[in-house]
């Protein structure tokens, strides 16, 4: 097969998407670029793509995909990504839904150029095929089918077996055994690189991993995108997100792996706990952190060189035949490695004494034994004094030099006539100085070589004499050339070409023995990087700096409770320092929705989602700002938030919210943790209530740990007696002097001040008396509310029951706990009279309430139904006649104007 005709070159340009018309060569492959959305703008599975699409792609790399499924009510579905920047193949078999919300996931945290699937997927289109269509822009991805022939298991583990690195293969075949669509996926994948794109990898030189369905939390985009993990909301080039404060990597390995943590937390106990141990040790041994960020300074993009050393063009489909330009990257290459392979050492050392196993794993990586070999393989061809630059004259000066004379009696010569020849270029503008008087600059650039720099202020308006061509202004500088300056550089351009293509066959035969040590190369390289990773800033801080405690972090515990005590918003503190209040935080499983209610601006979303961003940071490994941390480990995260607060509540934020909550609705669970903020503020107050009530409902039998910030206070009275449900307030201090001061302390219960509209009223000069009335028409209403929620047989119910469910808990703890004898007697005997106590305790407020229902009755002559309060509001308004009058004699209609009023303090 690899004999035939090139294919045609439209496989990167073409774009269609009436696909069956674009057949290229004869590899049945047609490809579509991105769709446009539809009118809705939406992908089908998926929730809002706002701004989505920079969170996929880290840079600008080149990940090839391939997709396929068995079909059936819970598909299966393979996917395998090779990224050919990298070097790394990916392969992971998904038991997803039939929104195949997981494997968006996974192509939108891997985020390919290019996608395949299996071309008969188009026709009739299958349901996986339209929605990876839906969501191509998201991804920005090209969309590729090929046809069903190259997808083919045997294949696929023949690509594994010869391509895979050595002591990886028995391993990979075991865990790839049973993912047969996986192994498909990688045959399609590597066909398609080597036929499609004209490039193969050597022998056991792929990076080949298998990512098991478990392992990894899932967070969909819009939770990424609205809670900042990635990128700013405001500002997407500030550093304010999650990735931005803990990118403090000095490599761009580290930077990455940091990125795609993010983006998929862990969810195994073992590998978190060994990645908090190395924090640890990193974090209290001072001279080992400092050493090992001195080491890691010097790194390179190793990833990038190692594969373009690795990456052989097709060597039927391309002619080998070298050129300059691939000559010359050669060299780089060479000099790059050279770099990576003499840094590794001091990592090695910076490590001596190492106790924790990660720590102690990568040093053993960085062992001279691993290094030295293809260190003196380097050292045999390539000077001894050569380093990488980044300016391009300075690299044009190493690459000439790189190779060791001797390997070729003429490259000495050459070199010779190259160092002429640019002793010649700085003479030409020696002279062009003397002669006319002018101060001037020689400057280099890859595109014109050598010119010339005069700043526009010595010319002082007079032209420039007409021996300087190609003249042209930037800001305050002139450029331009001198013919002289032009030849002389054609001269050095020759003579470096001679010594390039002259060190290339050294170069080659050394780039051919580098390959053999791929593998350990490739493992030093992730191992730097996992270093890189877990070297945070804040442990910077929080160890070594004077801030330990407005600053400090805590290694996060894993057990069953979410509890975390002083716990901070990571990115909010920043930039508020000490001003920052810290906050408790506990949930268990009856403690599981937690209702958050309080004024505007008192602090409820950052609340919420500091406990989310403390539970990623606690799942990618990292250290958490709190004083004390525990959590449960979560496979999925959700967030509902507000992602503009500006935004008038409207028919599309609406829309939005419902789209949202059916996404959390459909996928969420009790390994699940959700933070919803403000549902129900794009309708009206009842119908926001009653959306509101029906999904907290839903949630509550989830069995997810939820917190739900929310206006309605009601909300939290109506839940308060389920199982499972706590409600919290943040706190305000009302001052006697009309002041309302916010502490952002969390409290227990709902907020008691429900009239904090009022008391915001009291600030603005409003008519005399239409405050005070206004208060006493809501107190009344209240109370109204109050004393038939508390006489209401389903709600003592619910209470009476609560109670019983917590003994439960209870019960069940203490059988597996670690109380004994005696100790454990007298705790069941106090945990009996706390039961009875709250049980009568609840059937005293009932018999009090309807006592005072009853007296009531007889005052107003009238009878309650157990009807919705807010129904009644109207009716209980109309009966008062006192407060009617209030309206200040306007022709509003008294009654409604009262609701109203009321309505929108509560909200
Ligand atoms: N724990 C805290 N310590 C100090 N300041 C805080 C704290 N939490 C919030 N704030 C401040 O309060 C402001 C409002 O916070 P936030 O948006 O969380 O309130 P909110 O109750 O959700 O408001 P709204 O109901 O209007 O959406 C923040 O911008 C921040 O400046």
């Amino acid at each position: 097969m690899v004999q035939r005709r090139r294919p045609s070159t439209s496989f990167s340009t073409s774009a269609s998407t009436s696909y069956p018309s674009y057949a290229y060569g004869e590899y049945g492959i047609t490809t579509s670029r991105p769709r446009t959305h539809r009118s809705t703008g939406r992908p089908g599975t998926g929730r809002p793509r706002t701004g989505a699409s920079t969170i996929a792609r880290i840079d600008a790399q080149q990940v090839v995909c391939a997709v396929t499924e068995s079909r059936g009510i819970s598909p299966t579905v393979g996917l395998a990504f090779v990224n050919l920047d990298t070097g790394e193949a990916v392969l992971c078999q998904i038991c997803d839904s039939q929104t195949y919300v997981r494997t968006i996931h996974k192509l939108r945290v891997y985020g390919p150029s290019e996608i395949l699937i299996v071309s008969t997927a188009a026709s009739p289109k299958s349901k996986l095929f339209s929605i990876i269509e839906e969501n191509l822009e998201v991804i920005e991805s090209r969309l590729t089918l090929l046809d069903r022939r190259y997808w083919v298991e045997s294949t696929g583990l023949e690509y594994i077996q010869s391509l895979a690195f050595t002591e990886d293969v028995e391993a990979l075949k075991i865990q790839v055994s049973g993912s047969y669509f996986a192994v498909c996926c990688i045959a399609a994948v590597l066909k398609y690189v080597q036929l499609g794109l004209s490039k193969t990898f050597p022998f056991h030189s792929l990076r080949v991993k298998y990512e098991p369905s478990e392992g990894s939390m899932m967070i969909d985009i819009s939770t990424i995108y609205s809670l900042e993990l990635i990128q700013n909301l405001q500002n997407p080039k500030s550093k304010d997100c999650l990735f931005g404060l803990l990118n403090e990597t000095l490599t761009p390995m580290g930077s990455r792996l940091l990125r795609s943590n993010i983006l998929q937390p862990l969810t195994d106990r073992e590998t978190l706990n060994t990645r908090y141990d190395a924090l640890e040790e990193l974090t209290t041994k001072e001279e080992m952190f400092f050493a090992t960020r001195a080491a890691l300074k010097s790194f390179l993009d190793v990833d990038r060189t190692l594969t373009s050393v690795l990456i052989l063009p097709h060597l039927i489909i391309i002619p080998t035949k070298p050129t300059i330009q691939t000559t010359e990257q050669s060299i780089n290459n060479v000099i790059m490695l050279k770099q990576f392979v003499n840094s590794v050492n001091p990592i090695y050392e910076a490590l001596t004494g190492a106790r924790s196993s990660m720590l102690n794993n990568i040093r053993e990586l960085c062992a001279p034994e691993n290094v030295v070999p293809i260190q003196d393989l380097i050292d045999n061809v390539i000077n001894g004094d050569t380093t990488y630059a980044k300016q391009p004259l300075e690299l044009r000066n190493q690459r000439t030099y790189a190779v060791k004379s001797g390997v070729n009696g003429l490259l000495d010569v050459a070199r010779t006539t190259y160092k002429e020849a640019m002793e010649d270029a700085y003479h030409h503008s020696t002279e062009l100085n003397q002669e006319y008087n002018l101060p001037l600059d020689l400057k280099y650039d890859s595109m014109r070589q050598f010119y010339i720099r005069i700043a526009a202020s010595e010319l002082e308006g007079r032209p420039l004499p007409p021996v300087f061509t190609n003249v042209f202004r930037k800001k305050n500088m002139v450029e331009c050339q001198t013919l002289e300056l032009m030849k002389r550089n054609q001269k050095i351009m020759v003579s470096h070409q001679e010594v390039i293509l002259m060190s290339n066959k050294a170069v080659q035969a050394l780039i051919e023995e580098i390959r053999t040590q791929m593998s350990i190369l490739f493992k030093i390289c992730e191992g730097i990087a996992m270093l890189d990773m877990v070297l945070f800033p804040h442990r910077e801080i929080s160890a070594f700096a004077q801030l330990v405690t407005t600053q400090d972090y805590v290694r996060p515990q894993i057990t069953d409770t979410l509890a975390i005590k002083a716990g901070r918003h990571p990115i909010r503190e920043k930039v508020m320092h000490s001003k920052f209040v810290p906050n408790d935080v506990y949930a268990t499983q009856h403690m599981r929705f937690q209702i958050i209610t309080g004024c505007n601006m008192s602090g409820k979303s950052t609340y919420i989602r500091s406990v989310a961003l403390m539970v990623v940071m606690s799942q990618i490994g990292s250290f958490v700002p709190a004083s004390y941390a525990s959590f449960p480990i979560f496979h999925q995260l959700f967030a509902r938030v507000n992602m503009d607060d500006s935004i008038e509540p409207n028919v599309s934020t609406f829309a939005m919210e419902m789209r949202d909550t059916a996404f959390i609705l459909r996928n969420i669970d009790r390994r699940s943790m959700a933070i919803i903020d403000e549902l129900g503020r794009g309708t009206s107050t009842r119908d926001g209530l009653a959306i509101a009530l029906a999904l907290a409902e839903a949630l509550v039998q989830s069995r997810a740990l939820v917190w739900f910030a929310t206006h309605f206070r009601d909300l939290a009275n109506i839940l308060a007696e389920r199982n499972g449900v706590i409600s919290l307030h943040l706190a305000v201090e009302l001052g006697d002097n009309d002041t309302m001061t916010m502490l952002y302390k969390i409290a227990e219960g709902a907020i008691k001040e429900s009239h904090y509209g009022l008391a915001l009223a009291r600030v603005i000069p409003l008519p005399p008396g239409l405050v005070e009335h206004a208060t006493y028409i809501a107190q009344k209403l209240e109370h109204q509310v109050l004393k038939r929620r508390k006489t209401s047989t389903r709600v003592i119910h619910e209470r009476r029951r609560k109670l019983i469910l917590n003994l439960k808990e209870h019960l069940v703890q203490a059988q597996n706990g670690v109380m004994e004898g005696e100790v454990l007697a007298a705790w069941l005997k106090a945990l009996q009279k706390e039961f009875v106590l709250r049980m009568t305790a609840i059937d005293k407020e009932v018999a009090r309430a309807e006592q005072e229902s009853e007296d009531e009755e007889m005052v107003d002559g009238t009878e309650h139904t157990e009807s919705d309060h807010e129904e009644e509001r109207p009716t209980r308004s109309a009966r008062q006649p006192s407060v009617i009058t209030v309206n200040s004699g306007t022709a509003t209609t008294e009654s409604g104007s009262t609701v109203r009023a009321v309505s929108e303090n509560e909200q």
